[in-house]
C-alpha cells in the first residue's frame, strides 16, 4: 500500500514517467486502426437498440451478471477482483458527486486511487479517473483494446459482445486492477441488485445515496420497490451507510441489511458550520447530504483497511487542536470535482490572468450547468441557481477560483459556492442588468410537465423568474459514444425534427401565462432566419405575449451552436447587459455545451 505517497514523491515521479514512456512506446506498435476514434466506434456499437426498461435478454443465454463473471474470466480477471478494495455506491441522486468526494479524500490521505463513475459528459475517459485525473489516452488505449480484442476472440452466439455499459465496467476493473489503485471506488449504473458493476463480491464498504423515483421502467414504481433494487448490492456482514431516507425506502433498506447481517447506519448531513473547511467544491445544499455519507464511507474504509489509526497518528494534533474532520478530509471535500453538476463557467473574453480585458465593451455572459433530469433534482438544481445568482448579486466573498482541467482562453469555469467574479468583476457587474435564461433540453422519456413546473416554482419561491426560456436539441445522442476532440458543427441539419423542442416551449408558454397558447409552427427549420431577434432577450416579461409570433417568454433555437453563438453576441451587442444562463434538463445538452465553450 502506498500511503506514504508524499514522501516518496520524487522517485515516485521518476517511476511514474519512465511508465508513461514505456507506453508511449507500447501504443506506438498499435495499428492505425485502434486509434482513439476507432476506440469510440467500436464502443458506439455496442450500444443495444433496447429501449430502457425492456427486460428481454439482448443476447445469449446467460443472465447478465452470468455473463460479466464470464467475461471477466475470460480477462482473467475475476479473481483479481477480490483484491481490489472497494468503495460500491447505488443510490438515485449523488452517487457521482458521493464518489467523487470519497476519492478526493483518500487521494488527500495518500492513497492510490481508481475512480470510476458514470455517465460521461465530453469524453467517455472521464469515467475512469485515476489518482483523480481522467485516464490517458494512451493508457485507455492499452487497456481497451486488449480488453476489446479477448472478448472479440471469444464471442459465440451464446455469448455474444458485452453491452456498452457492461463492457465499460469490464474497462473500469481492468484498468484499477493493472494500476494496482490502493481503493476502487465503484458507481453503480442503474439499481443495484442486476446491475454489470454488482460482481463485486466483498466490496470493504458500501453507500446508498438518496433514493427517490427515477428508472422506474425497470426498477418497479414505488419507493420500496427502487430501494429494494439499490439495497441489492449489500454484501452478507460488510458495512453499509446511507443518508436520511424517506421510511418507505428506508424500511427496505433496513430490512435487506437485516437479512445479511449488514450494519448499516445513517451518515448524518455535513455539518457546515462545523467541519473546519471553508467551501464545499461541490455546490448546493445536497452536497451536505453527499458529502456526509462520503465521510462515513472514506472513515469507514481506512478502518476496514488498518489505516483510520495511522491517520489519526499522523494528524493528531489538527484532529486534537478542535477540527471535526481529518484535515485530508477537509481538503478532500474542498477539492472534489465532477463536471456538469452545479458548475458555474463564465464566459468572457477575459483570461485567467486578466492580462486582456475586454469586458467594458461587452456585456456578461455565464453558465450554470447542472446536468439534472429528474424531479428531485430538478429541485435541488433550482435551489442551487437561485442561491447562486443571488449571491452573485451581492457580491460575496471573493476568493480565487480553484484550478480548473479547463484551459481555454475566453472562458473560466470553476466549481463553487455562487461566488462567481474575480474582484474586478464583481465591481463591472454591479451596473449591469441581469438576466436569467433558461436553455433546457430532456430526454423523450422523461416528463417535461413534471421538470419544467418544479423549476419554475422552486425558483419563482426564492424570487429568481427566467426572463426567457430557450428550448434547444442536444448535439450527442445515445447512438453514439464520442470522443472530446469530436467536432460539433454548427450546420443545421436540413431534416432535424424540431417538435420535441416545440412541445416543450408550449409546457413552458402554460406554465408562464396559466394557459394553453395555440402555436402555429412548422416542426421543421432549416435556415438561419429561424433564430430569434437579440431583442427577445432584452425584452422584460410583461411584454410577453402568447399572440407574439416570436413568442417573446420563449423560443425553439434550431441548433446548440448557433445559440451559443447568439448568447455570445447578444452580450457583445450590449454591454450593459449580464445573462445568467441556467443549462438544466439533460447531461447531453450539458456536455454539449461545456464542449461547445471549450474552443
Ligand atoms: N443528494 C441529492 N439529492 C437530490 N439531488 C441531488 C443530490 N445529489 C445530487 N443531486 C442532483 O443530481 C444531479 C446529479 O448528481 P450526481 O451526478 O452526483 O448523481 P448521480 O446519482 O451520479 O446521477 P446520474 O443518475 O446522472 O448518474 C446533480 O446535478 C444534482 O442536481
Ligand atoms: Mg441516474
Ligand atoms: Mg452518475
Amino acid at each position: 500500500m502506498s500511503g506514504s505517497r508524499y514522501t516518496k514523491m520524487s522517485s515516485q515521479v521518476i517511476e511514474k514517467m519512465e511508465n508513461e514512456l514505456a507506453f508511449k512506446g507500447s501504443c506506438q506498435d498499435l495499428p492505425l486502426s485502434s486509434s482513439y476514434e476507432a476506440a469510440m466506434e467500436a464502443l458506439s456499437s455496442l450500444i443495444t437498440r433496447q429501449k430502457r426498461g425492456d427486460r428481454t435478454p439482448v443476447g445469449g443465454k446467460f443472465g447478465k451478471l452470468e455473463r460479466m463473471s464470464i467475461y471477466l474470466r475470460i480477462l482473467g480477471l475475476e479473481e483479481k477482483i477480490s483484491g481490489l478494495k472497494v468503495i460500491h455506491v447505488a443510490g438515485t441522486k449523488g452517487k457521482g458527486s458521493t464518489c467523487a468526494f470519497c476519492e478526493a479524500i483518500l487521494r488527500e490521505c495518500g492513497f492510490r486511487t481508481g475512480l470510476f463513475t458514470s455517465p460521461h459528459l465530453i469524453d467517455v475517459s472521464e469515467r475512469f479517473r485515476l489518482d483523480g485525473l481522467d485516464v490517458s489516452e494512451d493508457k485507455f488505449l492499452i487497456y481497451f483494446w486488449d480488453c476489446w480484442s479477448q472478448l472479440k476472440e471469444n464471442v459465440s452466439e451464446d455469448l455474444p459482445m458485452p453491452p456498452l455499459f457492461q463492457f465499460l465496467t469490464i474497462l473500469a476493473f481492468k484498468i484499477f486492477i493493472s494500476e494496482q489503485v490502493d481503493v476502487a471506488i465503484i458507481e453503480v449504473g442503474l439499481g443495484g441488485k442486476k446491475d454489470s458493476t454488482n460482481v463485486i463480491k466483498e466490496p470493504v464498504v458500501c453507500g446508498i445515496t438518496s433514493l427517490g423515483l427515477d428508472h422506474m421502467e425497470a426498477l418497479g414504481n414505488t419507493l420500496g420497490e427502487i430501494a429494494s433494487h439499490k439495497a441489492g448490492i449489500f454484501k452478507p456482514q460488510i458495512p453499509a451507510f446511507t443518508v436520511p431516507q424517506l421510511s418507505e425506502a428506508m424500511d427496505v433498506l433496513e430490512e435487506t441489511a437485516g437479512g445479511l447481517m449488514v450494519p448499516l447506519q445513517v451518515a448524518v448531513p455535513l455539518d457546515i458550520q462545523r467541519w473546519g473547511g471553508d467551501t464545499l467544491s461541490l455546490s448546493g445544499d445536497h452536497q451536505l447530504v453527499n458529502a456526509g455519507l462520503a465521510v462515513s464511507l472514506c472513515k469507514c474504509w481506512l478502518q476496514r483497511t488498518g489505516n483510520w489509526e495511522k491517520l489519526l497518528e499522523k494528524k493528531q494534533d489538527e484532529v486534537a487542536a478542535g477540527l471535526e474532520l481529518p484535515p485530508a478530509f477537509v481538503r478532500g471535500l474542498s477539492t472534489a470535482r465532477l463536471s456538469g453538476r452545479a458548475q458555474i463557467v463564465h464566459d468572457t473574453p477575459l483570461m485567467f490572468n486578466g492580462s486582456a480585458d475586454t469586458s467594458e465593451n461587452s456585456g456578461e455572459l455565464t453558465f450554470y450547468l447542472d446536468g439534472a433530469h429528474s424531479p428531485e433534482s430538478m429541485e435541488a438544481c433550482a435551489r442551487w441557481f437561485s442561491g447562486a445568482t443571488k449571491a452573485n448579486k451581492t457580491s460575496t466573498p471573493l476568493s480565487s477560483p480553484p484550478s480548473t482541467s479547463f484551459n481555454v482562453l475566453n472562458m473560466k469555469s470553476f466549481w463553487g459556492n455562487g461566488c462567481l467574479n474575480y474582484e474586478n468583476d464583481c465591481v463591472q457587474s454591479s451596473n449591469k442588468m441581469s438576466k436569467q435564461i433558461l436553455l433546457f433540453n430532456c430526454m423523450d422519456v422523461r416528463d417535461p410537465q413534471i421538470l419544467l413546473p418544479r423549476l419554475v416554482n422552486i425558483c419563482g419561491s426564492s424570487g429568481t423568474h427566467f426572463s426567457k426560456a430557450l428550448f434547444v436539441p442536444s448535439v450527442s445522442t445515445y447512438n453514439k459514444v464520442t470522443s472530446g476532440t469530436s467536432v460539433i458543427t454548427s450546420d443545421i441539419p436540413t431534416t432535424r425534427d424540431l417538435s420535441w423542442q416545440y412541445n416543450l416551449q408550449r409546457i413552458w408558454e402554460k406554465i408562464i401565462h396559466g394557459k394553453d397558447v395555440s402555436l402555429d409552427k412548422s416542426s421543421k427549420m432549416d435556415s438561419v432566419d429561424s433564430l430569434p431577434p437579440h431583442e427577445l432577450l432584452y425584452q422584460d416579461i410583461s411584454h410577453c405575449s402568447p399572440t407574439d409570433r416570436n413568442f417573446a417568454c420563449s423560443a425553439v433555437m434550431p441548433s446548440l451552436p448557433l445559440t451559443i453563438k447568439w448568447l455570445r453576441d447578444c452580450v457583445k451587442e450590449n454591454p450593459s447587459l449580464r445573462l445568467q444562463v441556467l443549462v438544466t434538463g439533460s447531461l447531453h445538452l450539458v456536455g454539449d455545451v461545456l464542449k461547445l465553450l471549450r474552443r
